[in-house]
């Protein structure tokens, strides 16, 4: 069914230029997760990632964040296991941070919050043929989080840093291959927090399953100083605004249950 909530234009959030609450929206992200409150549920299986570098495809700066984009046209990359019965393709990954190494992750744990936050998107490929019709749909998306402390500097992640500078500016694409995204989960897939939610950014659809990883990965403050030198504007703007605190506020958990894996 396509999801319940309707959209109405409230005040203009300043940063996302859309409805910062939805009205009837009752399965809103990123959350708050109370580690204590979560449910243990055995029923909860080990993630299963198969993740084909050769599906990478560009890098580009949209305007909210980065996203770095696959080729989802077949099922080369993909997700399945977990508290998922389908197989979901993967369609692009991309980060939320702040301005300082205090904040900038959307979820937090116990109200703890991270400097950073990865998110790698997918969409059920067993049932839709396209990321477009599956947002609109109940379990339609399946998003892993994955959070980010200041620390060692991280290997994987320097190639996509390198690619930076090349697309400062809101709407500058340019090409990336070869990237293995699995290189930016935690050791640990098997402990997770999972529970029905939304996109975090407009259109903000009620269709994903969120799969949020309790192990955090490490990179350096350099590193994660490069992602807050980009910048929110395109070349033309004249004021240029840069690229921080890109998340948005946390949203009532309206009687929703946070299941967790344990291995
Ligand atoms: N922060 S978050 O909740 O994880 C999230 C928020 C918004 C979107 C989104 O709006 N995503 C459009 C998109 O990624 N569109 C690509 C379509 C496409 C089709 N084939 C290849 N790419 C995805 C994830
Ligand atoms: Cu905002
Ligand atoms: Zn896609």
């Amino acid at each position: 069914s396509a999801c319940s909530s309707k959209y109405v234009l409230s005040q203009m959030h300043p940063m996302w230029q859309g409805p910062l609450a939805i009205p009837g929206g009752d399965r809103q992200s990123p959350i708050d997760i109370i580690a204590r409150k979560s449910v243990l549920d055995t029923e909860l299986k080990p993630l299963v990632t198969d993740y084909d570098p050769d599906t990478c495809q560009q890098i580009w700066n949209n305007g909210y964040s980065f996203l770095v984009e696959y080729d989802d046209t077949t099922d080369k990359s993909t997700l399945k296991g977990g508290p998922l019965r389908d197989k979901y393709r993967l369609c692009q990954f991309h980060f939320h941070w702040g301005e300082s190494n205090a904040w900038g992750s959307e979820h937090t744990v116990d109200r703890k919050l991270f400097p950073a936050e990865l998110h790698l998107v997918h969409w059920n490929s067993d049932k839709y043929s396209l990321f477009e019709e599956a947002v609109m749909e109940d379990n339609g998306l399946a998003v892993i989080g994955v959070f980010l402390k200041v620390g060692k500097r991280h290997e994987g992640l320097q190639k996509l840093v390198d690619a930076l500078p090349a697309i400062r500016h809101k709407d500058s694409v340019v090409e990336f291959n070869r990237f293995n995204p699995a290189c930016l989960l935690p050791a640990n897939t098997d402990d997770y927090w999972t529970y029905h939610g939304s996109l975090t950014t407009p259109p903000l659809t009620e269709s994903v399953s969120w799969i949020v990883m309790k192990q955090h990965i490490e990179v350096s403050h350099d590193q994660l100083a490069v992602f807050r030198s980009l910048l929110f504007t395109s070349a033309e703007e004249d004021v240029q605004k840069s690229m921080v605190n890109n998340f948005r506020v946390q949203q009532p958990l309206r009687g929703r249950t946070v299941r967790s894996s344990f291995s």
